[in-house]
């Protein structure tokens, strides 16, 4: 089981700790029961007036055990909660390095509230594995082992009922508890990914759903899913008390038992009576130790779940790998090959990109062109490797793609998608991300080649770029491609928001740059694009039409009915415009 595989996995890499853990644990159980036992032996043995020494060893070895107790239970906390926090940043760092290279193949799958959930609230959950699931066993047997044999010295029937006890507390208790919790199993972690999911969806949709009237409508579901979840949370509550409550039901059944059984024996002469208070002191404390066995049905439940549920998210949207040996270099311009490309996104029912072949040589300036939803940016996703062709061969420089790193490919190429992300901080914040050390006058010059000239490098960006234009975003986005060095140039409708004038500047400077680089710009206008050694017009996912600007106007083809259009619509007038 994969869920079991990580958990013991995470485990064994903290086995120091846990075996210290575990030690200190046992120790401390040992020593309570000792010490409480020897309490009980001091209180009947002063009300025989023994010598004093006798009452000065025993509480010296009190004292002595409390200091004991207090010191391993220390120990005991010290290394267990390390061993725990440090399994939980190891789980929650592979489960992110394993999430990574599945975006966006992710997003098909999950939505991006359950998504959070997963990552927050499962790897949290997976915490208990350890602290209340694997390690409550280990030191309730060996205490109570320690504990029976010590038991049975004086009476082997009080030793007996110690065993049915504690057979009760182990097995029949948690054995109930899981019966009653079967019911719930995993209500409460569904309930808090869907109220999660709705707050993402309210939080992101906030103004859409103000201007169009169905904020109150949203926000009652919102309030129903966080019903739904408080009364769940307190069901599972309510269900670990019946635990306990069973647990300590029991305790005090058996600590009576003990008392009964441990008279009855002094009045028959098989026992001291000055032993009876010790065993009784005993019996409660080892049970107290057991506790713990209440609640581990729920919490082994609660953290297998969660395991399965991050396994779930990794594996099925992983991306099947033949453990990539080559990298791309980021010195030489990439020669692109693609060959009888296909694919599909998961639940469609169409090809985005259907047979597609296109060879584009190392240096040279490719334009594509296309409809809407002709899959013109998911050619981009193929080729940074972030979704893997159904079908068909993509080489980079010769090397077929699925033998590439993905972080090589990501390193020699500079990407402008359609839409970018922008974090909340500075301009410098945000055109830095590839964490390479740029002076700040190079980052000004970027700024004004790509027409921001005015903007500072400690203005303020909010989340997700809100104080931000369109256009101000694409530019910036375009000044984050610049200041990198790869010689591969994969740009998504990149000056879509700009005014003309604008755009022709910054793909001046742009190009500049990329002189000798590969250059693949996806666009609608189709202006500006005679500077281009090729286009592709792209419909349906297939190629229709290739050629230069001036061969695809001569042709008179789909390329030449889409300029004819384009200059109907911004007139003649705008066209001499534009030339000047
Ligand atoms: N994440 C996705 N899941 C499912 N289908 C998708 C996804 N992204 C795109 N598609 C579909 O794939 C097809 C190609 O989309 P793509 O975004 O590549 O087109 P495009 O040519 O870039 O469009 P546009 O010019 O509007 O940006 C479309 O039919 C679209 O509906």
């Amino acid at each position: 089981m994969n869920e079991w595989a990580i958990l013991s996995k995470a485990m064994i890499r903290e086995r120091k700790d846990i075996i210290l853990s575990i030690l200190g644990g046992f120790i401390a159980g040992l020593a309570g029961v000792a010490l409480f036992a020897a309490s009980g032996y001091l209180i009947s043995q002063s009300v025989f007036a023994p010598p004093l020494y006798t009452l000065i060893v025993l509480t010296s070895l009190v004292k002595l055990l409390g200091i004991l107790r207090a010191a391993s239970r220390y120990g005991e906390r010290l290394y267990s909660h390390r061993a725990t926090f440090s399994m939980l940043s190891r789980l929650r760092t592979s489960f992110f390095a394993k999430l990574i290279p599945l975006s966006p193949g992710i997003w098909n799958k999950n939505r991006s509230g359950d998504l959070l959930a997963r990552i927050v609230g499962d790897v949290e959950s997976l915490q208990h594995y350890f602290l209340r699931v694997a390690y409550p066993p280990v030191i309730v047997v060996t205490v109570f082992l320690a504990t029976m044999l010590f038991t049975a010295s004086f009476s082997l029937w009080i030793a007996c009922l110690l065993v049915l006890g504690m057979l009760a507390t182990t097995w029949i208790v948690p054995g109930i508890a899981l019966l009653v919790r079967r019911k719930m199993q995993g209500r409460v972690r569904q309930q808090r990914a869907l109220l999660s999911t709705e707050l993402t969806e309210v939080l992101y949709g906030f103004r859409d759903l103000k201007v169009y009237g169905q904020l109150s409508r949203r926000e009652q579901q919102l309030q129903q899913a966080s019903v739904a979840l408080a009364a769940d949370q307190q069901r599972a509550a309510g269900q670990l008390l019946l635990g306990q409550s069973m647990h300590a039901f029991i305790t005090f059944l058996v600590s009576w038992g003990v008392l009964a059984l441990g008279a009855y024996l002094i009045m028959d002469g098989a026992l001291a009576g000055v032993f009876l208070a010790m065993l009784v002191m005993a019996t409660l404390t080892v049970f107290e130790e057991a506790t713990a066995m209440a609640t581990l049905p729920a919490y082994k439940q609660d953290s297998e779940y969660a395991a399965q549920r991050l396994t779930e998210t990794v594996l099925d949207s992983a991306i099947p790998s033949l453990n990539p040996s080559c990298l791309l270099s980021a010195d030489l311009a990439v020669s692109i090959d693609l060959s009888g490309v296909s694919f599909q996104h998961e639940g469609e029912r169409r090809l985005a990109i259907k047979d597609f072949t296109l060879q584009i040589p190392s240096g040279s300036k490719t334009a594509i062109v296309g409809p809407s939803g002709s899959g013109k940016s998911t050619l981009i996703e193929l080729l940074l490797k972030l979704r893997t062709p159904t079908a068909g061969e993509m080489r980079l420089n010769g090397v077929p793609v699925r033998e590439i790193e993905e972080t090589s490919i990501w390193a020699a190429t500079n990407v402008v998608f359609q839409q970018s992300h922008f974090f909340r901080g500075t301009i410098r914040d945000n055109l830095l991300l590839n964490e390479k050390e740029n002076s700040d006058e190079q980052l000004l010059d970027i700024l004004a080649k790509v027409q921001l000239p005015n903007t500072s490098l400690t203005d303020a960006v909010y989340e997700k770029g809100e104080n931000l234009s369109d256009g101000e975003k694409q530019r910036l986005a375009m000044a984050r491609a610049m200041l990198r060095r790869g010689r591969l140039w994969l740009l998504d409708e990149p000056t879509s928001s700009l005014d003309y004038v604008t755009e022709q500047r910054v793909l001046k400077h742009l190009y500049e740059q990329a002189a000798e680089d590969t250059l693949l710009l996806i666009c609608h206008r189709l202006t500006g694009l005679e500077v281009m050694d090729r286009i592709v017009v792209m419909e349906q996912g297939k190629v229709v039409e290739t050629g230069s600007y001036s061969e695809l106007m001569e042709q008179k083809g789909y390329f030449y009915h889409m300029k004819q259009i384009e200059l109907q619509l911004i007139g003649e007038g705008g066209e001499q415009w534009h030339s000047q």
